[in-house]
């Protein structure tokens, strides 16, 4: 598909107002005389050339009891420096900048402890973005007000889930055509997975629903896509079903253990042409991809990585080519 093409007929087809304005549509964020702005959009896979991105400041981070990770910091004594967690998260957003990807950062607010993960509140589709439904009481009031962020921004909005919960890290968009939904009954449950899929059916894709136990707080956690026919995956924690039904779909996997993947070592972010933003504390994980030719750019994120998310959760991906 050509890049105006993958740009443009979303816009279309999303916001039917904008119809009108197809004619106009070039590539990129030119309207043509008199058309509004509209920034790039639309995410058809985890590995696409990462153009724009979403991130949140953490300006208000803490280590909240709300996952096994976050829960066993706590029993350690670990705390978070908001003043730590804020130079890390400079520096992550500026390997993205390094990489040519552009940011945008939604404000903090004093009562969104985990805002800075934006992969959880709202999901950039092909056809738009789809305000989610948190499980996590203190995370419901993100998504409407992430939300509206990227609406300002200019980010045409797809919906909303209105049934049951949802959380982003649960949703991996393997390649067009194809998304799978993690249900762990927890954060997202069956109700809010039949509705995201939904979205994708009626679209044509095919989704499929993965049920996983709730010690895992996402699937993005023991599950990753790291290029259009390769994941990250947790495959001792994984049911050997799913791992067959990954076979079949072509998805080749490299083995990540359950140490590191409570390390957040399975929880990376694919820049596109074979570029992977990781954690730097996964030394081995990052070694395989290494030896797999992949460029990984390692980023410093122990603040984050405590309160159970890694670059995954910390960025959601609102344009890729
Ligand atoms: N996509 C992810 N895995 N997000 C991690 C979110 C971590 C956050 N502390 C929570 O419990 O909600």
């Amino acid at each position: 598909m050509s890049r105006a093409m993958m740009f443009s007929r979303p816009i279309a087809e999303g916001r039917p107002d904008l119809l009108m304005r197809r004619e106009h549509t070039i590539f990129g964020e030119d309207w043509g005389a008199g058309g509004h702005a509209l920034p790039r959009f639309g995410v058809s896979s985890e590995s696409g050339v990462l153009d724009t991105v979403l991130l949140g400041a953490p300006c208000h981070l803490s280590i909240v009891p709300a996952n096994s990770v976050s829960r066993e910091s706590l029993r350690n004594g670990l705390c978070c420096s908001t003043r730590h967690a804020r130079a890390q998260h400079a520096m992550l957003a500026e390997a993205l900048a390094g990489c040519g990807v552009r940011t945008h950062v939604v404000p903090a607010k004093p009562d969104l402890p985990d805002l800075a993960f934006t992969r959880d509140t709202t999901l950039m589709t092909p056809w738009g973005l789809v305000e989610l439904r948190p499980a996590a009481g203190h995370r419901r009031a993100e998504a409407p007000y992430v939300a509206g962020i990227v609406k300002n921004i200019g980010f045409p909005l797809l919906g909303r889930i209105e049934e049951g919960t949802v959380e982003g890290g649960d949703v991996s968009i393997v390649r067009p055509g194809l998304v799978i939904i993690g249900c762990s009954g927890e954060r997202t449950d069956e109700k809010g997975a039949k509705a995201l899929a939904s979205i994708f059916e009626r679209k044509g894709w095919q989704a499929i629903v993965y049920r996983y136990d709730p010690h895992f707080l996402h699937l993005d956690t023991i599950f990753c896509m790291v290029d259009s026919a390769r994941a990250l995956a947790c495959t001792d924690v994984l049911d050997d079903d799913f791992l067959a039904r990954l076979g079949a779909l072509g998805i080749d996997l490299v083995p990540v253990g359950y140490k590191e993947a409570r390390k957040l070592g399975c929880n990376v972010l694919s820049l596109g042409k074979k570029r992977i933003l990781s954690t730097r504390d996964n030394a081995h994980v990052n070694g395989r991809l290494r030896a797999l030719g992949y460029e990984v750019i390692e980023a410093d994120i122990g603040q984050f990585t405590q309160c159970g998310g890694g670059v995954h959760c910390l960025t959601m991906p609102l344009a890729r080519h």
